[in-house]
């Protein structure tokens, strides 16, 4: 077991003054930590995108309709949505994955991706469960076998990344049911819901809650989760059973995040925290989980962006902790 206390340690022998790299260092604390390892890689390093559509769209809680998922599945198959450039530039590997969406994209589909569609989008959640138990286990399931996949592969980081139209909607319910934040503070703006739509929302999201009459065990999770989101709670409750360190993106994964810490407690030990979403309740989810975002950049995209813009200074700390000699080993 790595203590904080060795990897200080280990960063104070190096050949540098101590503390000079400031934040980079707690970063570097970090990526030990969730490694368990003092020379930690981020390479070879994986983004899994997980696409999947919801029926709470109907309820006017998001500007975009559910095609705008399916038409951006496509994009990112072709390489030119903004995760893709970036997972591009930064030799990030990418999956994509169909968890649940209503339109899967047009074919040829490339090899990788998956087409493991759960269900043509969730059910409505304002009307009652967003699916089943079983759509849950088998959601949980595909997110543990990408993960799996990717660890076998020999992927050493991996990122989880998400399309869905109104997932915003289920991430503020399963925050507000899980980091003990008031419905109004969880329900963010999402893609660019107006006032009069974000009052919609968290009314919406106040009242599905409520519904859960206090709960957070599977089942009432599974009532206002959504496909892609239990998905990427399994991805991560694999990689922490492997010691493999996970990448957050933004308030979508992190709810994905409370989800596995809630099912699989321990879970939050693989977790790196790329960056504060501008979703209002990010900060009390992170908080939650007792994870500080490396960038605070009012980023609110989704898709994995954050986490693929905080990369290189993961990067920079695993570099720091690997490739630097002591002060001892040069006469110092
Ligand atoms: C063109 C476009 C590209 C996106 N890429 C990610 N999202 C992000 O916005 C959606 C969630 O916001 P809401 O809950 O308000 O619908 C998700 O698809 C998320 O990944 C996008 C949204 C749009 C419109
Ligand atoms: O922070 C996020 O994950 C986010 C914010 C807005 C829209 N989609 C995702």
């Amino acid at each position: 077991m790595i203590t904080r206390d060795d990897v200080q340690a280990r960063l104070d022998a190096l050949a540098k003054p101590v503390g000079s790299l400031g934040r980079l260092e707690a970063l570097a604390v970090e990526l030990a930590l969730a490694s368990q390892s003092l020379t930690p890689l981020t390479r070879p390093r994986r983004l899994v995108l997980f696409a999947a559509d919801h029926g709470v769209v109907a309820q006017g809680v998001t500007p975009w309709p559910s095609a705008v998922t399916t038409a951006m599945v496509e994009t990112i198959l072709g390489g030119k949505a903004s995760s893709t450039a970036l997972a591009t530039v930064h030799d990030v590997d990418v999956r994509v994955v169909n968890a649940g969406m209503i339109q899967p994209p047009r074919g040829p589909w490339p090899a990788h991706f998956n087409a493991a569609a759960i269900a043509p989008g969730t059910v409505d959640l304002s009307c009652g469960p967003s699916m089943t138990l079983d759509q849950f286990d088998t959601a949980w399931a595909l997110g543990e076998v990408e993960a799996q996949q990717a660890i076998e592969a020999g992927q050493r980081l991996l990122i989880a990344g998400e399309m869905g139209i109104g997932n915003t909607t289920a991430a503020a319910c399963l925050t507000h049911a899980l980091a003990g934040i008031d419905a109004d503070t969880a329900t963010g703006s999402g893609a660019g819901a107006d006032a009069a739509m974000r009052i919609i929302k968290r009314d919406i999201v106040a009242a599905a809650v409520a519904s859960l009459g206090g709960r957070t065990d599977k089942a009432a999770l599974a009532a206002i989760a959504g496909f892609e989101i239990v998905a990427m709670a399994g991805f991560y409750a694999q990689a922490a059973r492997q010691g493999v360190p996970v990448l957050l993106d933004g308030y979508v994964t992190t709810a994905a995040a409370l989800i596995a810490e809630r099912l699989c407690p321990g879970t939050r030990t693989v977790m790196i925290a790329g960056h504060l979403s501008a979703e209002p309740g990010h900060r009390a989810a992170l908080a939650q989980l007792g994870l500080t975002p490396v960038l605070e950049w009012q980023m609110r995209l989704g898709e994995g962006s954050g986490a693929l813009v905080a990369l290189p200074l993961l990067d920079s700390a695993g570099a720091l902790l690997c490739d630097v000699a002591r002060l001892s080993d040069i006469g110092g």
